[in-house]
């Protein structure tokens, strides 16, 4: 089970999530999320997940920037995956993986009943709720029928109590978490990314 950790702004917490097992840590650079990390957090992070383990995915993670921009500041600082959030187009996607080869698309089928994997020249799918980082969990009876591949990401109202139900109910090939592992909006719980990245693994 592919485990992301997402919206950390503190390397502290990328070394953590490192050492204790996640596949993925992701940054959000997108006003005014309560994770929007600048620059200099999101190069920091990358360093102290990095330092704990070389073969982790960094991900950065954009609602709405425009792809080449987008594409162009994963590349400059580094992030080894884009995720884009938002109506990006096919060709909006290609741009981006011209840049930035490797590239997630983020989407929900609540809002997106025909979300399928591959459409979009896609790495990987994550498959969230209507308002990604809300916290709200999502009907997974909508995957029923949906072609996402076996590596896609299910994302949404995930916490550490949860997500091996969750697992067991929707049988994705990965998780990822920000809301459900925070103390208070954007502010990130040592010790709820532990349980959380155990919880994951044990399912
Ligand atoms: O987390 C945000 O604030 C955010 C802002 C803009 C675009 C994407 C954002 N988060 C994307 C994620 O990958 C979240 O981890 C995912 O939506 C799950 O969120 P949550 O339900 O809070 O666990």
């Amino acid at each position: 089970m592919y485990v992301k950790i997402c919206g950390l702004r503190i390397p502290e917490h990328a070394t953590l999530a490192a050492e204790r097992g996640a596949d993925a840590v992701g940054v959000v650079m997108s006003e005014p999320s309560p994770r929007h990390a600048t620059p200099e957090q999101a190069t920091a992070v990358i360093a102290a997940a990095r330092a704990a383990n070389p073969a982790i995915d960094t991900v950065l993670v954009v609602r709405e920037m425009p792809a080449v921009e987008a594409a162009t500041t994963a590349r400059r600082l580094g992030f080894d995956v884009l995720q884009l959030h938002g109506g990006y187009s096919a060709a909006e996607f290609a741009d981006a993986a011209a840049i930035h080869p490797r590239v997630w698309r983020a989407a929900s089928l609540a809002t997106t009943p025909a979300l399928r994997f591959g459409d979009y020249g896609e790495e990987r799918l994550l498959v969230d709720s209507a308002v990604a980082g809300s916290g709200e969990p999502w009907d997974l009876r909508l995957i029923a029928g949906a072609e996402l591949g076996s590596a896609w990401l299910l994302a949404g109202g995930l916490d550490p109590d949860n997500v091996a139900d969750a697992i067991r109910a929707a049988l994705p090939g990965g998780v990822d978490v920000s809301s459900g592992i925070e103390s208070a909006p954007g502010v990130k719980s040592p010790e709820r990314i532990e349980r959380f990245i155990a919880a994951a693994r044990a399912a």
